[in-house]
């Protein structure tokens, strides 16, 4: 079998007694994209810091290719990317000076690469001698990404790599990670709050809710396998549906009900009298499962 490049297993993290992750038993396999979605302070900056060993968790396990994270070997550390939601660069460095120190902490660093994407994301000679405090956030946000990506990481995680970034920072940083970073098979998880750009990238969706991971799968497959069914109350048990992702009761008495299905039972639900069966849309989805 192959080793998962992350294993968590029954992880806590309380702040001031209040459960932020609540028996997390999560893996992440060889390959695998994964975006991670959750309403503002749901646990996904917690989670990734926890699975990373930047914060320490109250109970459980957390191993990357296999490692305790707590006693991570040099080589297992530089098998890993990481971009912080918060820029973490010496902000007293010039983005030539911060570029040349982390590439003596790395076996491997590809400086053809950083020079095309320094090139591609607009630093320029000046912009490369600039201090990095007096660099725009998005410049900042798409250094810490270059830097995050020189050393060739077998396992990449980005908390909002794109929170700050420009529409054409946001395409140009999505090609590079579909074209480039996947195509080469390495391990992606990625918080963000821009649904759209998920739909850009084949992956599989995680949705954060009360301190754990509470649905993840394929992107297409659940877009393709969940409906909502709306119908009067009669009706809607006559039905008989399980494992609903939501349920709202409308003014007029009906219910909603957002629910996955197989191909035969959205057939059977769309033959059936008196109930009104709609796909729905990621944003919709969304809201259902974080409600
Ligand atoms: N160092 C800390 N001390 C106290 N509480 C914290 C700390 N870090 C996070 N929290 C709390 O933990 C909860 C989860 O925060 P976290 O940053 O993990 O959420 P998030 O899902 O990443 O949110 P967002 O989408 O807004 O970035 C929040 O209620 C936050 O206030």
């Amino acid at each position: 079998m192959t080793t998962p490049v992350v294993t968590m297993k029954a992880v806590d993290k309380a702040f001031g007694g209040r459960p932020v992750l609540a028996n997390v038993n999560w893996q992440v396999a060889p390959g695998q994209v994964i975006g991670l979605l959750g309403r503002n302070g749901a646990g996904k900056s917690t989670l990734i810091e926890c699975m990373l060993g930047l914060r320490e968790t109250d109970r459980g396990t957390v191993a990357l290719f296999g490692e305790p994270v707590a006693r991570l070997s040099e080589a297992a550390r530089a098998r890993i990317g990481y971009v912080p939601q918060r820029s973490d660069l010496f902000e007293w460095l010039t983005p030539d000076q911060l570029l040349a120190y982390f590439k003596t902490l790395y076996p491997r660093w590809n400086d053809a690469r950083v020079a095309s994407l320094l090139a591609r994301w607009g630093f320029d000679a000046a912009a490369r001698r600039q201090k990095i405090a007096t660099l725009s956030g998005g410049q900042q946000q798409r250094l810490s990404i270059i830097r995050a990506l020189a050393h060739e990481p077998e396992l990449l995680v980005l908390d909002e790599p794109v929170a700050s970034l420009d529409p054409m920072g946001r395409r140009e940083f999505l090609r590079e990670l579909v074209g480039d970073v996947i195509g080469r098979g390495t391990t992606v998880l990625f918080s963000t709050h821009i649904l759209s750009d998920l739909e850009r990238v084949a992956v599989d969706v995680a949705f954060m809710k009360e301190g754990r991971i509470a649905l993840q799968a394929p992107l297409d497959e659940l877009m393709e396998g969940t409906r909502r069914v709306t119908g009067n109350a009669a009706t809607m048990a006559a039905l008989g549906l399980q494992s609903a992702l939501g349920q709202v009761r409308h003014d007029n008495g009906f219910f909603s009900i957002v629910t996955r299905v197989t191909p035969h039972d959205a057939e059977r639900l769309e033959a059936a009298p008196g109930v009104r069966v709609e796909a729905v849309s990621l944003e919709d989805l969304f809201e259902e499962v974080t409600r």
